[in-house]
């Protein structure tokens, strides 16, 4: 990434520091007989740095937005991992790369499972645009942002982009984030769907042993409007 942009190979690397993270989600999505009406994924823009995805072999579902028009994102290609540049690179690269807003659609006859692993950088390390992306003919875009992190998940929860809130013109607004439940594993019931979910910890999902995920049980209970939540307690089955 730096070499496409003619800066020091390291420029972007150095400040992921010691403590870099790299969280994973596995996404389940259950076959949905209503499409039309429920997103497996509400659209959303990753606040990683990058984003590897791992995309179901045999479902689609994942679409990006371009130009007001969502483009499907093939699975044609088998074992392939997708890139996704996530908010952190678009503020380190003071916006050469752009971190896109993307959705997950659902399928009325068959699940659909995916993995995405968010890589970046220790939350204690500051974010901003790297020395050699501005310059006078591109004035720097965004400001200094402290734990990018914390701040994308009070966005997020809002249906609001971070991004926006770290170019310069918009201060962050800082809120106390939603309580998240403690619990590592929880079934949402929808009828008869059931959707996955792991929080910090390690679970069983679909044969594999799940460690070291995370994910916001309080933003996904507001993508599915459940008519039915039950939670249970880590590693017990409904
Ligand atoms: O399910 C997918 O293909 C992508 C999931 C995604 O965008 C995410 O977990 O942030
Ligand atoms: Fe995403």
């Amino acid at each position: 990434m730096a070499r496409s942009l003619n800066l020091e190979d390291n420029c972007f690397l150095d400040k992921y520091g010691e403590r870099a993270l790299m969280q994973a989600r596995f996404n389940f999505f259950p076959p949905c007989p209503r499409p039309d009406r429920s997103l497996g994924l509400k659209p959303h823009a990753d606040g990683s740095a990058i984003t590897i995805v791992l995309q179901d072999k045999e479902v689609e579902g994942l679409q990006f937005l371009k130009d007001d028009q969502w483009f499907r994102v093939p699975i044609q290609l088998p074992h392939a991992l997708l890139i996704n540049v996530g908010d952190q690179s678009e503020v380190m690269s003071n916006g050469f790369f752009k971190s896109p807003v993307h959705r997950v659609v659902t399928n009325s006859e068959r699940e659909r499972t995916s993995v995405a692993v968010f890589c970046s950088p220790d939350p204690d390390n500051d974010i901003e645009p790297v020395d050699g992306a501005v310059s006078e003919t591109r004035p720097r875009l965004y400001k200094k942002v402290q734990d990018y992190g914390s701040k994308y998940l009070q966005y997020y929860q809002k249906g609001k982009r971070a991004i926006e809130a770290a170019t310069k013109i918009l201060p962050f607004v800082d809120e106390p984030t939603a309580q998240s439940t403690p619990t590592s594993v929880f079934f949402l019931k929808l009828s008869s769907f059931s959707l996955f979910l792991v929080n910090k910890g390690s679970a069983f999902f679909k044969g594999f042993e799940v460690k070291l995920c995370l994910c916001n049980p309080p933003d996904f209970a507001l993508q599915y409007t459940a008519e039915a939540c039950v939670t249970f307690p880590f590693g017990e089955k409904p």
